[in-house]
């Protein structure tokens, strides 16, 4: 019986959908495990798929793939090496399940299939696996390991067939992704399970982004006793080898590197931050465009691209209109200057004269309105997208979440691009987060050291500057009202007389906010992806009809 072991946790990036890439990233883990002397390397969840895989689960083609490299990967553990603990989908009796492989002595020693498969918020993992039965302990050099997978240990019945079945030590794979707070919540259900089973802990979780999603890694180790032992860096890959000493009360391990978790505003900013480069990169894009207005908005997304890709891979374009200030060409000038990115300018006057004329015959008599003013916003966006299609970068769009909310963006005008940076982050979160970019260099990041806007890029009154003098708060509640309503509403699902009694707010305001709120949904639905930050996040996790009658009580 094994008094020692060395047990990896690999925190990987893998591709959805590159099951060769993604066995190559498990090889290089493993060797390079091996080269510390690892007994064990522990992967995350699905990590030969990616994960999620979706509907790709469907093909009979990529599920053979994915059986054959797991045949190769097992034949390669005869080396001696560590054992893998690899996360992959399986086949068996006809279904496909979402199973943990333990590949040792070249051979596929055991499949433990996840039990409980979540279904709600982003997760739709009942439409293509099948749920397995409780699994028991699978011996591993000696130790019986209890493993499950990911959604497994957020519930009572997996932990506790695993303990009283023998197993002396919990090992979760995991696809978890990020949401504010999720840290802790993690961390208060795997302490609950070591609570009950008296069992140590390895939470192995996936890193990168991956559509909507990102991943932070940010992987732990508890001991019994629920001291925390390791935790691994957020934002990146890592491998770490943990060290476990078997004494009379069980296993224990010994104390290794405890990365810090960071402050809100960094985790807001380097989930945009990773998200956008696993987008970009892994869709295989130059570089993005967008149009620098001098606003904080399209500020704060260049500034998330610079650090994401590199300076050199983001192009900014100002495009000013009669109603552009001197005050937003200076401000956009200076963000590029001090992002050192490439900033070009294209004058929309010709295009708005154009359709002017264009249009001239049938507008004649009426007066100018909202009309002409989505024109200005369209015709920055078609100028971005024949800058993509020429050129090769993917256009971003700017539009935070207290816009997509409320409807406040033009269809096929700012709303046009392949990926929305701040689509989960609402406006007070965008000035936060400016201030935190400004004052700090985040770890990782490609873009430049210091401040990378003017603070009156922070300061000034929000414009849209499609007709002269307009300010935001002057068609929208002040945003820290209006955030704090729609996080009431989105997030916390409350009663729309329940959030007047709890804040005070009149309810015209909040009955005017939910209106915006429901008659927007057509509009989210034409939006591009962005990544999920809050915990609720447009698109899978908030599902309203489009048309949709109801005017009950809310
Ligand atoms: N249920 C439905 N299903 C499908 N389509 C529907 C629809 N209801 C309207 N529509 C269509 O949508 C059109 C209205 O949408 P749209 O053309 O976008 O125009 P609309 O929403 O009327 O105006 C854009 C709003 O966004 C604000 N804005 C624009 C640009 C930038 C910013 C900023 O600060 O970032 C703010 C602007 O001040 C204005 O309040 C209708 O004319 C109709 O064609
Ligand atoms: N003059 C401009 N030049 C370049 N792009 C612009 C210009 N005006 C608007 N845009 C683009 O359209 C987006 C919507 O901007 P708008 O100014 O209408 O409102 P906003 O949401 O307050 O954004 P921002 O804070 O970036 O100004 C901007 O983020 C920017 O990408
Ligand atoms: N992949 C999963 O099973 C994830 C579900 C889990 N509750 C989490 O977000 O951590």
């Amino acid at each position: 019986m094994a008094e020692t072991l060395r047990i990896a946790l690999a925190q990987l990036n893998p591709v959805v959908g590159d099951v060769s890439g993604n066995v190559a990233r498990v090889r290089a883990a493993r060797a390079q495990a091996a080269a510390q002397g690892a007994d064990v390397v522990v992967c995350t969840e699905l990590v030969l798929s990616g994960y999620p895989p979706e509907d790709l689960i469907y093909r009979a083609a990529f599920m053979d793939a994915i059986e054959e490299q797991v045949h190769a990967l097992a034949a390669e553990t005869a080396d001696g090496g560590p054992a893998l603990i690899v996360g992959s989908p399986w086949r068996k009796d006809g279904h496909s399940y979402n199973a943990a492989l333990v590949l040792d002595g070249g051979q596929i020693k055991a499949a433990v299939l996840k039990h409980h498969l979540p279904n709600y918020g982003v997760f739709d993992e009942i439409r293509v696996f099948a749920s397995g039965p409780h699994p028991g302990p699978v011996e591993v050099r000696g130790v019986r390991l209890g493993i499950m997978v990911c959604e497994d240990m957020w519930y009572t019945d997996v932990a506790e067939t695993l303990s009283e079945t023998g197993a002396e030590l919990l090992v979760i794979p995991n696809g978890s992704p990020f949401e504010l707070d999720k840290g802790d919540e993690r961390l208060s259900h795997a302490a609950a399970r070591v609570k009950e089973t008296g069992l140590p802990l390895i939470y192995v979780n996936q890193v990168g982004g991956q559509d909507e999603l990102v991943f932070d890694g940010a992987s732990f180790v508890l001991d019994a006793d629920c001291a925390l032992r390791h935790r691994a860096p957020s934002w990146q890959e890592s491998l770490t080898v943990t060290e476990w000493r078997k004494g009379p009360q069980g296993w224990s391990c010994v104390p290794s590197t405890l990365a810090a978790e960071g402050s809100r505003e960094e985790q807001v900013y380097q989930a945009m931050v990773l998200g956008l480069r696993d987008y970009v990169g892994k869709n295989g894009f130059p570089g993005v465009i967008l149009g620098l207005s001098g606003g904080i908005d399209s500020a704060l997304a260049a500034a998330v691209a610079a650090d994401a890709l590199g300076p050199d891979r983001v192009w900014s374009v100002m495009m000013p209109s009669p109603y552009t200030s001197d005050d937003s060409l200076e401000d956009a000038a200076e963000v590029a200057r001090l992002l050192g990115c490439r900033l070009d300018t294209v004058n929309i006057i010709p295009a708005m004269t154009a359709f002017d004329q264009m249009l001239g015959s049938f507008f004649s008599g009426l007066p100018s309105d909202i009309t002409e003013e989505n024109l200005q916003s369209r015709a920055r966006g078609v100028s971005l997208m024949a800058l993509s299609n020429k050129f090769g970068p993917m256009v971003l769009s700017t539009g935070n979440k207290s816009e997509m909310s409320t409807g406040y963006a033009t269809l096929y005008g700012d709303m046009c691009g392949g990926y929305a940076v701040l689509k989960d982050v609402y406006k007070t979160m965008v000035f936060a987060v400016s201030r935190w970019r400004n004052a700090n260099t985040p770890a990782g990041a490609l873009g430049p050291q210091g401040a990378v806007m003017p603070d009156r890029v922070i300061t000034k009154p929000p414009t849209a500057e499609l007709r002269p003098d307009q300010k935001d708060e002057d068609s929208l509640p002040p945003y820290a009202v209006l955030d704090d309503i729609l996080e009431r509403l989105i997030e916390r699902r409350q009663h729309l007389s329940e959030i007047v009694s709890q804040t005070g707010y009149e309810s015209a305001v909040v009955e005017r906010v939910w209106r915006l709120l429901n008659r927007a949904e057509y509009k989210r639905r034409q939006a591009p992806p962005g990544v999920k930050i809050t915990r609720c996040a447009f698109g899978r996790e908030r599902r309203y009809p489009i048309t949709n009658a109801y005017v009950g009580p809310r």
